[in-house]
């Protein structure tokens, strides 16, 4: 492992300061004590952390979260200013020893099975199951949700974004919009497990060996008025040689271009010239630039097409004829420009046009390349915009996504819970009018079923001392509310999705690292049929019981 590798490695098995025992409810705590005095001390509780409906009007979830729960797990025990600190806020009544007992506990008595970090997810299959002496399972209670829910939800938005968005690039630029500093952290590092190319989260590259990306904003071109601000026009060409005014470069080519884009050169930003090549000059290799700052081109234009574009009052149209200027002026000095980013308009109709004119000009100047700069999008985007722009025809081969993805817009909240569902070996339930909140009693284990073609097919609970289902064997399989609704599947693969994480003080398998994660979130989708992923009115997959239950 190379020196680089070790240390992005060591940055992840480190966990953000503030998960610690007393990031909880304080009914954690006040009930602790209550167990305590009540002699339960010895209980032995299992709890199930489940949710009850899929996110997002879906009908899957990714499961994440898990790594920073056992994280959490090694480090769970009150320091002495914890102590302290309850000492001030629980009622000055509460015995001595109990407090005493607190500086006893952590999770070595604990527990802890999980399905894959990454994997899909069905309502009421537990994600997680939690055993071991009921006043620490409890305790645990509030920082296992809060670790999962944001994760899960946050992965499985990303999840959809990556469907929506099939091959094309997608970066997370959400930091400025997300719930506050932490959860803009999580969101750069659960999109990237849920199929995000990247992040322009600086911290979250550095903290999770995230690839970090970005262009840059309309404030760049605003503060460049004309051409006697550039301190340097000059850029030695690549590999080498004497350095040539790009400014003269650009303006020549620019003013070849000013047929192609049907325009005359008082219709062209001598602020917004200026600002791309002073970019130009400090990344000739990366040069990515803004185009809509003004206008982007002139229209309407000769496609016959209108634009809804509608910033009137300006009287600049030349942010694609000001890019592909200095692109052609760079393609003199032996460097190719990278692409734009739209920010405003009709992104359809914009990325149709600035692929119309880099495919005339990659034939006017016999540069191939030239047809296929990429043309990233951003503005409000989601799920939905992304749908709507693939089915009315689109040239964007990027997307920048920050406000709606990383404050999970159209859900804000997965409702994952953490039922008690056996204790000293007796099996609990809580009962509910709503008979989907009736939690199902006992310490259960469950398996996913795949059919021969790799599919998915129900994932099925039972007790956890009852034996598996088997491979080429008929399993009957109930609905877990519906007498009438069963079926026999005869599986041609069995996954047990619960596995022991976490046993006697320490976790007991191997952690994936992000990237391996990422790996899983895909090749788990894979497994699910399209009509289950699909955005309106998706199939619900099964999530069946056996006969005994
Ligand atoms: N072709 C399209 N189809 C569907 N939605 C689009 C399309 N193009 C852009 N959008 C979305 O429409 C919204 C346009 O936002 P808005 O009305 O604020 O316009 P704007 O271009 O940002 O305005 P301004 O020029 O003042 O910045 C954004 O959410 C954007 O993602
Ligand atoms: O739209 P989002 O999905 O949140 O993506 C991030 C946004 O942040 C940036 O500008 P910002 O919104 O700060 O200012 P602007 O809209 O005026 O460009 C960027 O230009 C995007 O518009
Ligand atoms: O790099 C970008 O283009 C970027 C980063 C954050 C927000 N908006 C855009
Ligand atoms: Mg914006």
């Amino acid at each position: 492992m190379s020196e680089t590798q070790q240390t992005s490695t060591e940055r992840r098995l480190g966990q953000n300061g503030i998960i610690q025992p007393l990031l909880t409810d304080l009914y954690q705590i006040t009930m602790a004590y209550a167990y305590w005095k009540s002699g339960k001390t010895k209980d032995c509780a299992v709890f199930d952390l489940f949710f009850r409906k899929n996110p997002f009007q879906g009908e899957f979830t990714i499961f994440a979260g898990l790594e920073e729960c056992l994280k959490f797990l090694t480090k769970f025990h009150y320091s002495a200013s914890d102590i302290e600190y309850l000492k001030e806020i629980l009622p000055s009544g509460i015995e001595d020893e109990f407090y005493e007992y607190l500086t006893t506990v952590s999770a070595k008595d604990v527990r802890l099975y999980a399905m894959a970090e990454g994997s899909v997810a069905f309502p009421r299959v537990p994600l997680m199951r939690i055993e071991g002496p009921l006043i620490i399972v409890q305790l645990l209670e509030t920082t296992l949700l809060t670790l999962v829910n944001y994760a899960s939800l946050m992965a499985t938005n990303a999840a959809r974004y990556r469907i929506a968005a099939g091959n094309m690039k997608l970066f997370e630029f959400g930091l400025r919009r997300a719930q506050g500093p932490d959860g803009g952290l999580s969101a750069s590092k659960y999109s990237y497990i849920g199929g995000f190319d990247g992040t322009s989260n600086v911290l979250a590259g550095k903290l999770f060996n995230i690839p970090v990306k970005g262009t840059h904003a309309h404030a760049y071109i605003t503060s460049f008025s004309d051409f006697s601000e550039l301190r340097n026009v000059y850029l030695e060409p690549n590999g080498g040689g004497t350095p040539r005014d790009l400014l003269q470069l650009a303006l020549t080519c620019r003013k070849n271009l000013l047929p192609v884009f049907n325009m005359v050169s008082l219709e062209a930003s001598e602020g917004e010239l200026a600002a791309l090549i002073s970019f130009a000059i400090a990344f000739p290799e990366g040069f990515m630039a803004l185009v809509d700052t003004y206008e982007v081109q002139r229209y309407p234009c000769r496609m016959n097409t209108v634009t809804t574009n509608t910033k009137s009052h300006n009287k600049y149209r030349s942010g694609l004829l000001n890019f592909c200027a200095v692109a052609l002026a760079l393609n003199d000095l032996g460097y190719r420009a990278i692409g734009i980013r739209l920010d405003s308009g009709d992104l359809a109709y914009l990325s149709n046009i600035a692929r119309h004119y880099f495919t005339e000009i990659s034939i006017k100047y016999n540069l191939p390349w030239f047809e296929n700069l990429m043309i990233m999008a951003s503005n409000d985007i989601n799920e939905e915009t992304i749908l709507s722009l693939n089915e009315q025809g689109h040239k964007i081969n990027c997307f920048g996504i920050g406000t709606h993805l990383v404050t999970c817009q159209r859900q804000p909240a997965l409702g994952c819970v953490y039922k008690m569902v056996e204790l000293n070996g007796y099996p609990r339930i809580k009962l509910s009018q709503d008979v989907g909140k009736v939690t199902m009693p006992g310490c259960k284990d469950a398996y996913r079923l795949y059919s021969e073609s790799g599919h998915a097919l129900v994932d099925l609970l039972q007790r956890s001392i009852e034996p598996p289902p088997e491979i080429n064997k008929k399993v009957l399989c109930r609905h877990p509310f519906e007498e009438s609704k069963r079926a026999y599947v005869i599986p041609s693969r069995v996954e047990k999705l619960l596995n022991l994480y976490w046993e006697a003080g320490q976790i007991c398998l191997e952690l994936p690292n992000l990237q391996q994660i990422k790996e899983t979130v895909r090749n788990s989708l894979r497994t699910l049929r399209p009509d289950i992923k699909r955005n309106l009115n998706p199939t619900p997959f099964k999530v069946w019981k056996n006969d005994i239950i």
